[in-house]
């Protein structure tokens, strides 16, 4: 998709909201907008789908030039999900998904088996939630219901405007780490406005920083912005701590994930509790039957509930899954007393766990790799220094 010279002048605005946007996004690609409140991220977002009507430029999907044609039929190529998921109050989940291919005029039977495939697509049991109106949701469920609806009718494109913005931080997490996961599925192209630098990292493949009016003050990968910042602004919207924003980087699954005694709830207890007493583990992880993560079992818990698993153990507060950044871990171990947390699958179910003492070693070798990095970097910028100075000493420079 290709934006050439994007801009919005506002009737009774002397400046332009949005001044000469160019920007070439790959198929497939997630770019992520990201800058200041009032730049005119959400207005070029609007543009791309014509919620909003350029006053100049172009813009390409696929090499046709869509900046004429009727904006009904290019929304429906595009879709779109905001914060607070937009979701129609008098319609079932089931009904706002169904919009687009409703008025695609699919038949009835594939937007049924649409809506399913959907829901389950965003980690919702269709059963269960296909009737309910969206007030009957929690901020999190109706932003997967939002997800779900914009990509019911397949579209190449999907726009999403801080479609996160709204909900509490670790539901902001679990939220990304499945559109990262579903991104692996679809490949979609998306545009992604943020005004969250760390969401940019965590969710861009590169990454455009817009200062005001929209100009891009750097579009690049996020370790190239991280590594290397193009100027001050940039600098100052990446903020502190840039050593351990690297750790949005790495993900759960690139560091070991190792096994876990494991049980399951339905078996007898006194197997349990030998497996605790043979001396090999001090700790079992009890799994429910559907084999997601339930509760940490130390030894001795058991003794101390008599017997009875229902009253023994603490219940697993957070899990992560291998999408996970490698930041979301590390918050979820240390507020764990136990220094581990548990990593799950696609449906929920007990894959493995990451400890204390992996993502310190990782975290090691990440600062490593920065003070390296840096130290590479001032010796090139000495090296062309002492070039300069040699090449005016020797007259070789006017
Ligand atoms: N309908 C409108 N009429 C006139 N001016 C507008 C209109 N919508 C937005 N603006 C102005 O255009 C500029 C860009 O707004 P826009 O909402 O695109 O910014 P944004 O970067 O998405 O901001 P935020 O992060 O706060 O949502 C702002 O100065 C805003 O006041």
């Amino acid at each position: 998709m290709r934006l050439e010279g994007l801009t919005k002048r506002y009737s009774g605005s002397g400046t332009p909201a949005v001044d000469d946007v160019s920007l070439e996004i790959k198929a497939g690609e997630t770019v992520v907008l990201v800058g200041p409140s009032g730049c005119g991220k959400s207005t070029l977002l609007k543009m791309i789908n014509r919620l909003i009507e350029p006053t100049s430029g172009r813009i390409r999907i696929d090499d046709e030039d869509v900046t004429g044609i009727d904006a009904v039929r290019l929304r429906r190529k595009i879709g779109y999900a905001i914060q607070s998921s937009g979701l129609f109050p008098h319609m079932t989940v089931a009904q706002n998904i169904a919009q687009v291919p409703r008025m695609l005029g699919w038949p009835k039977a594939s937007i049924q088996a649409r809506v399913e495939e959907m829901l389950d697509l965003v980690g919702l049991d269709p059963a269960e939630f296909q009737g309910r109106y969206p007030r009957r949701l929690s901020g999190g469920q109706q932003q997967r219901v939002g997800v779900a609806r914009a990509l019911a009718a397949d579209p190449p494109v999907l726009l999403m405007d801080e479609p996160f913005g709204a909900v509490d931080p670790i539901t902001r997490d679990h939220l990304q780490d499945e559109l990262i996961r579903l991104q692996h599925e679809l490949r979609k192209t998306i545009v992604f406005v943020t005004h969250d630098f760390d969401e940019a990292i965590k969710l861009g493949d590169r990454i455009a920083v817009l200062r005001e009016h929209s100009h891009i003050a750097q579009f690049d990968t996020p370790e190239a912005i991280l590594t290397n910042p193009a100027d001050d602004f940039v600098s100052g919207f990446v903020g502190a701590g840039a050593a351990l924003k690297r750790l949005n980087l790495t993900r759960v699954r690139d560091v070991d994930v190792v096994d876990f005694p494991t049980a399951t709830v339905d078996e007898p207890v006194e197997r349990i509790s030998e497996m605790l007493s043979a001396g090999t583990t001090n700790e079992v992880l009890l799994l429910d039957p559907k084999q997601r993560p339930y509760k940490w079992l130390r030894r001795g818990d058991l003794a101390h509930a008599k017997g009875s698993l229902a009253r023994a153990g603490t219940l697993v507060h957070d899990t992560v899954t291998r999408d996970a950044t490698l930041r979301d871990a590390l918050e979820a171990v240390l507020t764990d007393s136990g220094g581990r947390v548990a990593v799950t699958g696609r449906r929920g179910e007990y894959t493995g766990v990451v400890d204390l003492e992996t993502l310190m070693n990782c975290v090691h070798e990440l600062l490593d790799a920065d003070r390296l990095e840096a130290i590479e970097h001032r010796h090139s910028l000495s090296e062309a220094e002492a070039k300069r100075t040699y090449a005016a000493q020797e007259g070789l420079t006017s």
